[in-house]
């Protein structure tokens, strides 16, 4: 099936955007099928001062593009996933999921004092994130350092670190890999879960584009689209929402997914956390059986108190 007419690609336009929205556009020109891209500016990039959780709305990156491809200007959108509120507007659906890149979170430092760190030292260390769930985390680990809120692209938020004195900032490590980024103190943090769906790339289209659905086949890699489907159905399970202390990570080896979650709560003093390994047959219940699992030790507490700290 070829299309008539190039498939437009929608996108925001921050160069991480337009990066993950020409690799899209590359594989599509593998398969013979023609492509245009379509730069759209989207109000979570409009607004730099607002932390996003604040914002208010989910899908602060995505609504503008949902709303360009409902109205028929654009075929496919291409976003960071983590960025993808769980629940799709009507008439959008997923097409494909790409090969995922790096998971983790990094931090980028001043210099190599990080591998000195101990966990719950005393030290007062000024580190920034805007993002709630590395907060918690952070503060789980080190709980006497300040946490400094930081918002904009990447190349933004890595000048802004520059020019203050702060130790260092956190930083999704598929984002600085992809834009060249990658700084001389940069530390992997392993012990940080991911948000769900970190570092993969999703393409949706109209639910009944049936020749831009078909198109979007040879993007999918299936691997990654199970793994992330996990980590989605972990937080929808739990919340159905972004912005939130709810982290996840499946991994699949020799046909074995493994997967992990946590629930912190803001201050990052109770934290709980599910390990947890699935065969082939059992891979679309993965994350539902996690959320369950992590209930039963008693999340539910941590659940209440981020609902209502998100109501205040
Ligand atoms: N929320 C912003 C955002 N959305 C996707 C990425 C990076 C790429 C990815 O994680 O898929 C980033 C930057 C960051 O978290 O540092």
């Amino acid at each position: 099936m070829k299309p008539t007419k190039p498939i437009r690609i929608g996108t925001r336009d921050s160069r991480l955007a337009l990066w993950q929205a020409q690799q899209v556009q590359q594989i599509l020109s593998r398969h013979n099928i023609p492509s245009e891209l379509v730069p759209v500016k989207s109000d979570g990039d409009l607004d730099l001062v607002t932390p996003l959780y604040a914002m208010g709305v989910e899908g602060v990156f995505t609504k503008t593009l949902d709303a360009h491809l409902l109205s028929n200007r654009i075929d496919i959108a291409v976003h960071s996933m983590k960025d993808v509120p769980v629940q799709l507007p009507q008439g959008v659906i997923q097409s494909a999921v790409l090969e995922r890149g790096p998971t983790g979170d990094v931090l980028v430092a001043k210099n190599d004092d990080y591998l000195n760190w101990k966990e719950h030292e005393l030290n007062e260390r000024i580190i920034a994130t805007g993002s709630v769930r590395r907060k918690a985390q952070w503060w789980h680990r080190f709980p006497n350092h300040r946490l400094e809120n930081i918002r904009g692209n990447l190349q933004t938020r890595m000048k802004k670190l520059e020019a203050e004195t702060w130790q260092g900032a956190i930083f999704a490590a598929a984002g600085l890999h992809r834009m060249e980024m990658m700084q001389e103190h940069t530390f992997e943090l392993d012990w940080m879960l991911p948000a769900p769906a970190q570092g993969a790339i999703m393409v949706v289209c109209r639910e009944e584009d049936v020749m831009s659905k078909e198109c979007c086949k040879v993007l999918n890699h299936e691997q990654t689209a199970a793994c992330v489907q996990a980590e989605r159905d972990f937080l929808a399970a739990l919340m159905g929402g972004c912005a939130t202390p709810i982290s996840a990570l499946a991994t699949i080896r020799n046909g074995v997914m493994s997967f992990e979650g946590n629930i912190l709560s803001p201050d990052g003093k109770q934290k709980f956390e599910v390990k947890m390994q699935f065969s082939e047959k059992d891979f679309e219940e993965a994350g539902r059986k996690a959320a369950a699992d992590i209930l039963e030790q008693g999340a539910e507490a941590v659940l209440a108190l981020i609902r209502k700290n998100k109501l205040k």
